[in-house]
């Protein structure tokens, strides 16, 4: 379904231009509480255009609620979030930023087709673009490589075959920001290889710009650039190269694992009772 070899990424898809464009989300002071609990601790980070950013952190690190700030679902959000150049959450992102959750939300009682169908028909209505939205919906169909799975009930897909209409769902309106929670899991090595290389396409061929958790670091290799987080902060935001090169090591997980240990070491000696030496221990 796509052309993409894996290994190295390609270059970002934007040509080198006078000024480079504005990022596609830029956050300042970002903080989020859930509950009584502080889960996103004053975050800065900007997402540039038409490359595809990665997320990546432990479980519980605060991945999805930073994603779900960003397409404007998550509550008790403070500081300053631009996306597309409008606060998130703006009325006018709607059509423009395509969000999959983790878990796939489609109809059981549908096939894959009618599943599109519907979302079709809600994105760009009326008799007028029935054609349209056909084509739209066989495209993406195409995309996630479900073509021969087109006229099965999604209630007798595997897990990963419904997560795949749900990213079909998102790549219907051809959206300018994609957001996607954790897109591969649950996905053989096979079909994961594919959909990074789909991403890739889409950042290329549609100059559009990809935010992707992934808790599997051997993803993080796959994106233009990366953010890593840990317990609600970034820890990193950095190329994967950069990543590799700054902390010696020979991948991006040894490079995170090498960050943590830092974090971990200045925060042992500034809370501890020896407060005066304040540099991470090598
Ligand atoms: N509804 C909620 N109410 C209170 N706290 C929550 C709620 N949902 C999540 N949290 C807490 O917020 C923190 C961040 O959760 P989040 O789901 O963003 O993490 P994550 O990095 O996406 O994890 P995973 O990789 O397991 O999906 C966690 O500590 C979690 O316990």
């Amino acid at each position: 379904m796509m052309n993409y070899s894996p290994g190295e990424p390609p270059p970002p898809s934007a040509t080198p231009a006078a000024s480079p464009p504005p990022p596609a989300v830029q956050a300042h002071d970002l903080s989020v509480a859930r509950g009584p609990r502080t889960v996103l601790r004053a975050l800065d980070f900007a997402v540039p255009q038409g490359q595809i950013t990665g997320l990546l952190g432990p479980s519980g690190c605060g991945k999805s609620t930073l994603m779900r700030a960003i397409v404007g679902t998550q509550a008790k959000v403070t500081g300053t979030l631009n996306v597309l150049g409008h606060p998130a959450g703006d009325a006018t992102l709607r059509s423009r930023i395509g969000y999959v959750t983790q878990a796939p939300s489609v109809y059981d009682d549908l096939t894959v087709r009618q599943n599109l169908a519907y979302f079709a028909a809600i994105l760009d209505p009326g008799r007028a673009a029935a054609d349209r939205r056909r084509a739209n919906v066989t495209r993406a169909i195409t995309d996630v490589a479900l073509t021969t799975h087109a006229d099965a009930l999604a209630g007798n897909l595997s897990g990963g075959q419904r997560s795949r209409v749900s990213l079909a769902v998102a790549l219907l309106g051809t959206p300018e920001l994609l957001v996607l929670d954790e897109p591969t899991v649950g996905l053989d090595p096979v079909l994961r290889r594919e959909l990074w290389s789909l991403f890739h396409t889409i950042a290329a061929e549609r100059r559009a710009t990809l935010l992707i958790s992934s808790h599997v670091m051997d993803e993080a290799e796959r994106c233009h650039r990366l953010l890593l987080m840990r317990e609600g902060e970034i820890l990193a935001d950095d190329t994967p190269e950069a990543l590799r090169t700054r902390t010696h090591a020979d991948t991006v997980e040894e490079a995170f694992l090498r960050l943590v240990d830092e974090a971990t070491a200045t925060t042992t000696v500034t809370t501890g009772t020896d407060a005066h030496h304040k540099e991470p221990a090598r």
